[in-house]
């Protein structure tokens, strides 16, 4: 099968390349880049030298859609939604790793991403990608709204609770950490050296526009609403996410029992994996890989649940998450091109 990818020189897109060079099934064409069309891929990243040497090229959607079956999206907020129908209306599948596609609600969407959503029509035929979650409908999309990084890591962690009753679904608190390319390749103040090293920052409290999406998620488990204070943080690693979670049990529980949940839960899901009691998952044991690591602890003093769930941001928590789903939408089996090890140390 052939794909494209779009927003070339970003991380989304070169993590997308990691993977697909090793897939069986899956050659990639082209990649599109606004800022570098006509410059071959291994300029911008020489470590891909003599391995993916394709010359990047400009977007023309019905150029695109004669040439590949499948593209993934690796843009910023607010540009796939222009161009993503065009592709549909021709018979190309997409995966939108950004969250153009990944809310129902237009007014949310306006509020977090700070434009009109896509039209409805096209947010109707899209799934949300959540992988574990939503293979059936993954199966037959046309449209896969791929998962924002916390989002995942977070409603992976809950989903369990949460699908039970066995929580208090208004007191939810997220105390989530990403590393750095969280936000992507291009240069801002706060993510230089000497402004990142040695610190520990909370940012966007309140307005995070993973808020809406992770209510949403949780909300569709529950059959009501939720709702979530999430404060995300950047720390000085490359990659990485880890969402500490605080929910409130209903009735007493055990961490051994609580464990046992989880496990059943996603006993048939290969990138999941739940830590034994008292062994508390590190992002440095997922790094580089497609695995989600849950960790328990049922505090039985104060009632609550802490949760931890580690992902590589740029893996699960994107381009990872991606080809797993495109793998779903084709039949094929979902590790495939994705089933490596975590690089550790
Ligand atoms: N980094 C992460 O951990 C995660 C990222 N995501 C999402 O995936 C998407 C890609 O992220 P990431 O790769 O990290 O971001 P980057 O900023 O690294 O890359 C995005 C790329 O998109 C292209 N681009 C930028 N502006 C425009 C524009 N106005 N029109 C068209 N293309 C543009 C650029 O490539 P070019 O100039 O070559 O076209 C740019 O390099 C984003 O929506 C992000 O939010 C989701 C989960 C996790
Ligand atoms: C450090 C940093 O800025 N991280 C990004 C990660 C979110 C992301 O990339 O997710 P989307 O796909 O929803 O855009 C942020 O907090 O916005």
């Amino acid at each position: 099968m052939k794909v494209a990818i779009v927003g070339g020189t970003g991380y989304g897109a070169v993590e997308l390349l990691r993977f697909l060079y090793n897939h069986p099934h899956v050659t990639v064409s082209k990649i599109i880049s606004h800022s570098n069309s006509g410059t071959p891929f291994s300029d911008v990243y020489p470590h891909l030298v003599n391995v993916i040497d394709l010359e990047m090229e400009s977007l023309d959607i019905s150029q695109l859609a004669e040439e590949v079956d499948l593209v993934f999206f690796a843009t910023p907020s607010n540009v796939s939604k222009n161009y993503i129908p065009g592709l549909i209306d021709r018979g190309v599948k997409v995966i939108d790793l950004s969250g153009d596609f990944r809310l129902r609600n237009g007014k949310e969407y306006e509020k977090y991403y700070g434009e009109e959503m896509a039209s409805s029509e096209y947010i109707g035929k899209a799934v949300y990608g959540l992988s574990e979650i939503n293979k059936n409908e993954i199966a037959n999309a046309t449209l896969v709204a791929n998962p924002g990084c916390y989002p995942t890591a977070t409603t992976l962690g809950l989903i369990p609770v949460i699908a039970n009753n066995l929580v208090n679904y208004h007191s939810i608190i997220i105390d989530a950490k990403t590393g750095t390319t969280g936000a992507g390749r291009s240069l801002s103040q706060g993510f230089h050296f000497s402004e990142m090293q040695e610190n520990f920052r909370a940012y966007q409290l309140g307005v995070h526009k993973h808020i809406p999406e992770i209510e949403q998620v949780l909300a569709g488990s529950a059959k009501e609403a939720v709702q979530v204070s999430f404060t995300p943080h950047v720390v000085p690693m490359t990659r990485g996410i880890m969402s500490t979670i605080y929910v409130d049990l209903k009735e007493k529980q055990s961490t051994k029992q609580l464990l046992e949940l989880y496990k059943e839960f996603y006993k048939d899901k290969p990138f999941v994996r739940i830590r034994e009691e008292g062994i508390i998952p590190q992002t440095k044991e997922v790094y580089g890989s497609n695995f989600c690591d849950i960790g328990l602890y049922a505090d039985e003093r104060t009632g609550k649940l802490i949760i931890i769930s580690v992902i590589d941001n740029l893996v699960k928590g994107a381009s990872g998450q991606a080809i797993q789903n495109m793998n779903i939408m084709n039949g094929w089996d979902e590790t495939t091109g994705i089933n490596q090890l975590p690089i550790y140390p």
